[in-house]
């Protein structure tokens, strides 16, 4: 397993957030995690990227218990933080000077992920030249280009419009398949969840708990009723 959950309890003082989570993550997985605004969402993966600690129970990665430490950049955010003063190109290359990879392969490096993303031609543009769905497609190159264990994304289209949400939901599953990386992502619409992931955790709120995991290949009638009971 690539992340273990075991009973995580999270308390910010008298408030319970999350309440006995309990699931897994396998190498390579597409797992989403849908729920309501204010279930606990973020929370979990600040959790899982050890930018947070558990109340109760613990969170292991490659079954060590998370420490934080070089795992928090694999993280890609509903509002995109590019370096205003650095290309396309350079935001990518800044990953890669920050994991050593040597000065003459970021270059080239760079490109591919950015070509990973479908941004092939753009990549002497500053943040401010392109629009917010291409700077999104920036921000997952860089989150790749960390080449992190898991990348984490919380709400990463949110922001965005239906078309450019709907083409980057896309290019998102492509970079999966290409990739094989092991990706947790968070939302609060159950179809996005359900489009992406191949398994999905459905959260509830006060306190945040796992309503039920399906399997979107599998358990599409299951996954229906879980939306009109949380409706
Ligand atoms: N640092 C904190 N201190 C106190 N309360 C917090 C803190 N962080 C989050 N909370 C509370 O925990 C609850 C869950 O918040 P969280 O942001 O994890 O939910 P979410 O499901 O990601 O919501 P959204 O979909 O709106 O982003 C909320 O009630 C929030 O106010």
């Amino acid at each position: 397993m690539k992340i273990q959950i075991n009973h995580v309890t999270k308390h910010f003082g008298s408030l319970t957030v999350l309440s006995d989570i309990t699931f897994d993550v396998r190498q390579g997985e597409f797992l989403t995690i849908a729920g309501p605004g204010g279930c606990g969402k973020s929370t979990l993966l600040d959790l899982i990227s050890g930018l947070l600690k558990p109340s109760g129970g613990e969170i292991l990665l490659d079954g060590a218990p998370v420490s934080g430490a070089g795992f928090a950049h694999g993280v890609v955010l509903q509002q995109h933080a590019l370096f205003p003063w650095r290309t396309a190109l350079g935001n990518v290359e800044f990953a890669l000077e920050a994991t050593s990879v040597p000065r003459g392969e970021r270059a080239g490096l760079a490109r591919h992920y950015l070509g990973l993303v479908g941004l092939g031609a753009l990549d002497d543009r500053y943040p401010h030249e392109l629009t917010a769905g291409t700077r999104q497609r920036v921000a997952i190159a860089r989150s790749l280009a960390y080449d992190p264990g898991v990348l984490l994304m919380d709400e990463p289209f949110a922001a965005l419009d239906t078309r450019t949400r709907s083409s980057l939901r896309e290019d998102l599953l492509s970079v999966w398949e290409k990739t094989g990386k092991t990706i947790v992502l968070a939302t609060r619409s159950l179809d996005e969840a359900a489009y992406l992931g191949r398994r999905v955790a459905i959260l509830t709120s006060s306190p945040g708990r796992v309503l039920s995991l399906h399997d979107t290949l599998r358990d599409t009638v299951s996954l229906r009723e879980a939306a009109v009971s949380l409706a």
